[in-house]
């Protein structure tokens, strides 16, 4: 997978890495859950399509969102958020899949060493439930949602907190402006990648590397850190 002498870069780094559209292709029950929401309430319902270009800042945005795309204002956003959160939770997993090569490569990175955590903006409740439906709970040192920072995505402070202490390098593995804004406040790299969920393309926001596949995560990583040292 890697170049002679690049494995040993993975020895006692941190990497966090989004959730949403990096690890978690969670499209189909994120909008199973928001339409069961709004389509009462008289808003239009939201295509799978759409949804991706919607998420990204949290489950309050997320509805915000939803309410403008039909005209109009959320009233009550915490009783919108709570109720969002009870019907996701029923099934969080029911169609989520992570995406190809993501449980490879978080096996290869955590046996050569590397301390690997979540940094999402998805309720904790939801994150923690979805990260164990799927088996992947066992990779990650922390899982860090925006309920257990002082400040969320894209303030440096919830990458730290998700990065822990005491590592010899570290990044960000995301897919959207509030990855690309945490990782740059905290002046640590940052790789996005070209499938996940994003209003901008993946291109257009600044980070080091963009990539189409989980695979080449390791590789590109190394290169980042190598051109760092
Ligand atoms: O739920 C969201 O809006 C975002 O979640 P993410 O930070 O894991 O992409
Ligand atoms: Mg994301």
């Amino acid at each position: 997978m890697l170049e002679t002498g690049q494995a040993a870069l993975f020895d006692n780094a941190a990497i966090a890495f989004d959730l949403d559209g990096t690890l978690v292709d969670t499209a189909p029950d994120l909008v199973r859950a928001l339409n069961a929401v709004i389509v009462p309430r008289g808003l239009p319902a939201v295509p799978l399509a759409d949804v991706r270009a919607m998420v990204g800042r949290g489950a309050r945005v997320l509805l915000e969102r939803a309410h403008a795309r039909g005209g109009a204002e959320m009233q009550d956003g915490d009783a919108l958020v709570a109720e969002f959160i009870e019907i996701y939770k029923t099934d969080v997993a029911a169609e989520s899949r992570a995406f190809p090569g993501v449980e490879e490569t978080l096996a290869w990175l955590k046996d050569a060493g590397a301390r690997l955590s979540v940094c999402t903006n998805k309720p904790s409740v939801l994150s923690d439930l979805l990260i164990a439906e799927l088996g992947l709970a066992d990779y990650f040192e922390r899982i860090i949602g925006p309920e257990r920072t002082t400040a969320k995505k894209p303030d440096a402070a919830h990458l730290r907190d998700s990065l822990g202490a005491d590592f010899a390098r570290a990044a960000l593995i995301g897919d959207s402006a509030p990855d690309v804004g945490s990782a740059r406040a905290a002046g640590l790299p940052v790789i996005v990648m070209s499938y996940g969920y994003s209003e901008n393309p993946a291109g257009s926001l600044g980070a080091d590397r963009v990539l189409h596949a989980f695979g080449d995560v390791p590789r590109a990583l190394a290169e980042i850190w190598q051109r760092a040292s």
